[in-house]
């Protein structure tokens, strides 16, 4: 086991920011930590890597118990902040160099490690660079060189793609993938529903300092009662066609709302032509048809009753 957090309550004065959370991450695993601002995601990191102290619970790192001078565990460790870590006066060279040579004291290995990271964050046109001159989106990713030259078998990252532009937010996913498969373990925090969706092979969804749910994308989704909609524009339908509907095949639920009609099914593929054949026979006009599947958002807002964002 890479992590193992057992019991863990934080608390600042009368605010719980984690409530009794157990969080085990395994070796290999690319494990999302989501939910929405102010859900504990930062408090839980900081308690994991001692950098704060907690009120009560175990945690293990490597199979150890962390502790703030866990210097050994810590080398091992790379930590990409959510603010930016790096110095104004250094160029993109110059900083990755600088971190890097915080844990790697032979001169030849740590070049080699910057080059590595220059190249999966994709600085290389950059090097030179001073970071006022960076945009928003290269200077994220000089963040992530910075945190992970060193190679660590485990990497935290906290919501390292806020305000970044779609082609660095692209890299940055892609050079998360590339490092776990280098072999890192990674924790990865954010409140993007779909970064967790394409990068993470195990969630743990945290809501006022409670984990939630967890397990994969899709075991998360099967708590969703129902699977998938078929969504169309439809400006006229009677209670008693909405009855008939609601009998097809694998039909979980009806909403009818606006001119929009939304059929929940747990089986697509048995309910889409039963649909559409009682449709044209009862001649209901329709427009806009398509299909929406169950995102974590779903998920979460099942449980809580709220969006995961609310600019979602
Ligand atoms: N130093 C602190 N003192 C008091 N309260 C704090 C402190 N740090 C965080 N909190 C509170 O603890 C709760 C959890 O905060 P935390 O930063 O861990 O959430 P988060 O999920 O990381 O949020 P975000 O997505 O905004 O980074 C919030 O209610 C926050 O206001």
């Amino acid at each position: 086991m890479i992590i193992d957090v057992e019991n863990l309550v934080k608390r600042y004065r009368e605010l719980t920011a984690l409530n009794h959370v157990d969080l085990q991450v395994q070796e290999g695993d690319i494990l999302g930590l989501l939910g929405p601002n102010g859900s504990g995601k930062s408090t839980m990191i900081n308690c994991i890597l001692s950098l704060l102290s907690y009120d009560r619970g175990e945690i293990k790192v490597f199979d150890q118990t962390m502790k703030p001078d866990s210097y050994a565990i810590k080398q091992r460790i790379g930590i990409v902040p959510q603010e930016l870590a790096f110095f104004k006066e250094l160029t993109v060279q110059e900083n990755i160099s600088y971190y890097c040579g915080l844990y790697i004291k032979d001169r030849a290995q740590a070049a080699k490690n910057v080059a590595q990271a220059i190249e999966l964050v994709g600085l290389q046109d950059f090097t030179k660079f001073y970071p006022k001159q960076l945009s928003g989106g290269l200077a994220r990713r000089l963040n992530i060189a910075c945190g992970i030259a060193h190679q660590p078998e485990l990497i935290f990252l906290d919501e390292p793609t806020v305000a970044v532009d779609p082609q660095s937010r692209n890299r940055i996913l892609e050079s998360i993938k590339e490092l776990n498969r280098n072999g890192a373990t990674i924790v990865y925090t954010t409140h993007y529903m779909e970064e967790v969706e394409f990068l993470c092979n195990q969630i743990v969804i945290l809501d006022h300092g409670s984990v939630i749910a967890k397990g994969t994308s899709d075991e998360l989704k099967a708590m969703v009662k129902a699977n998938e909609k078929i969504v169309m524009t439809v400006p006229l339908i009677t209670k008693v066609q909405e009855a008939d509907l609601l009998k097809l095949p694998a039909v979980q639920e009806l909403n009818y709302a606006d001119q929009i009609l939304e059929i929940t099914s747990i089986d697509l593929e048995q309910t889409m032509l039963p649909v559409l054949e009682y449709l044209q026979q009862a001649k209901v006009a329709y427009a806009d048809l398509h299909t929406k599947e169950v995102t974590l958002n779903d998920v979460f807002l099942t449980i809580t009753g709220r969006e995961l964002r609310d600019e979602a």
